[in-house]
């Protein structure tokens, strides 16, 4: 029996985003084809260490969070709610929502929607053993503190560097402890005139007792909290990413298709979701007779496969001869596989040899394109490459496997990175 405790993402999007300044919270702006909020959620969604996600969204909008989640198919969320005027008041609210029964809590900035599954993974290892848990980079920039002059501010003091680290979320805890360090909070009235800047900061002021340990974060891991941010976002979200782990029963009575290539990696793939509880069928020139490069052939071949969750296309890692031939294939297949998709609100997922060479930038910026454009249908678009070296069907079709069952979208995976 699993003994556990249940683990709870909380997602802060309480906030009214006044350092961007737009006139919609920054949560809701679109980055890669999808609000930052939906980025946020969806990590959660795929990480299987996570059980459930509550949503703290600012006042007036928890309804048009509740839309976006029914429609992204967010199974995982369970609680929407209004958050408070502060960071801390929404957290507060966050802990209030969860009732009594104990479990481990990740508290994560909606605005930080680059977090990397393997943070998520060594948060949840780390709480088995720790009350408490922050995420943490060093800090690349000498720290100053500034103290006001006869002319202006001057410095105080130069902050030992080696010392200093940048805190990121999530900030990770047992509930009770996290609870009983704001309620203590509460009741302290120097705390609204002190306010903390994030929730370690709460435990360490009111149960200095408690080691915070600390897990390390990720550049990547930004806060997007001034206008550039989203410019930095957006091009980060485009930089190939790690492998995520295949969700268990994610594929379960699924119906996925394969346009293999002549290689084994579309074997691969539909060989993994087979066993993952998926209804697979396979397509192919030498068997079938199907043409990739020809919509009409591949719309015919769709045709027979009934209700679609999910098509791989997995001829552009081995593509014929010609011009053209390593996109020919994934663009015929995207527009037949349009309609079908949109019906069942699936998934399509691209295989090309990656960025660095011509054909595979073509084929990465297909996939990133599509998951822009088809966001509105509701339909995901995924690719991955083989990274740099050979094409290992092994590591290639993991890494299919685990983005066909994630709820992610836009994603550019390398099969041959890890997580840091
Ligand atoms: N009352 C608040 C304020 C902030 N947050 C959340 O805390 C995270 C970090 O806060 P920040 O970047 O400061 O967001 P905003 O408060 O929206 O930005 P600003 O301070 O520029 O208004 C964000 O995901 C934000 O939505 C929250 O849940 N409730
Ligand atoms: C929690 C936090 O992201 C850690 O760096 C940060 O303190 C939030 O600050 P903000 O001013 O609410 O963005």
């Amino acid at each position: 029996m699993d003994s556990r405790l249940r683990s709870v993402g909380v997602v802060l999007a309480g906030g009214v985003g006044s350092r961007v300044g737009l006139g919609v919270p920054k949560q809701l702006v679109r980055v890669a084809g999808r609000t930052i909020l939906e980025h946020t959620i969806a990590v959660f969604e795929a990480a299987p260490e996570i059980d459930e996600v509550v949503v703290l969204m600012t006042p007036g909008f928890a309804g048009r969070v509740r839309e976006l989640v029914e429609r992204a198919g967010f199974r995982k969320v369970t609680q929407v709610v209004e958050g408070g005027a502060s960071r801390t008041e929404s957290t507060w609210r966050a802990l209030r929502a969860l009732g009594a029964e104990e479990c481990d809590v990740l508290l994560h900035d909606a605005v930080r929607p680059l977090l990397e599954p393997r943070i998520i993974t060594e948060c949840v290892r780390a709480l088995r053993t720790h009350q408490a848990v922050e995420v943490a980079i060093p800090s690349s920039d000498t720290v100053l503190v500034a103290t006001s002059g006869a002319e202006g501010e001057v410095i105080g003091e130069v902050l030992d560097r080696s010392r200093l680290r940048r805190a990121q979320t999530p900030q990770c805890f047992r509930l009770s402890v996290i609870r009983e360090a704001y309620e203590r909070a509460l009741a302290d009235p120097d705390f609204s005139r002190l306010p903390a800047t994030d929730d370690c900061g709460v435990v360490l002021r009111y149960l200095p007792d408690v080691p915070i340990h600390l897990v390390p974060g990720s550049e990547r891991n930004m806060k997007i909290t001034h206008p550039v941010d989203l410019e930095i976002a957006e091009r980060l979200f485009q930089l190939p990413v790690a492998p995520v782990a295949a969700v268990p029963g994610a594929l379960d009575g699924r119906s996925v298709v394969v346009f293999e290539g002549s290689g084994a990696v579309g074997e691969g793939v539909a060989e993994l979701a087979g066993r993952h509880g998926a209804r697979v069928r396979v397509f192919s020139r030498a068997g079938d007779g199907v043409r990739v490069e020809d919509q009409e052939s591949v719309a015919g071949a769709l045709a027979l496969a009934g209700r679609i969750d999910h098509v791989v296309d997995a001829t552009g890692l081995t593509p014929g001869e010609g011009a053209g031939a390593a996109y020919a294939g994934p663009v015929s297949v995207a527009r037949a596989a349009h309609p079908h998709l949109r019906d069942s609100g699936g998934g399509l997922l691209l295989l090309g040899p990656g960025p660095a060479a011509p054909a595979g930038a073509v084929v990465t910026a297909l996939a990133r394109a599509l998951a822009a454009e088809w966001a509105a249908d509701g339909i995901r678009v995924n690719c991955v490459t083989p990274g740099a070296g050979d094409v290992a069907a092994g590591p290639v079709a993991r890494a299919a496997l685990g983005l066909l069952t994630s709820g992610l979208t836009g994603r550019v995976v390398d099969a041959g990175l890890t997580g840091r």
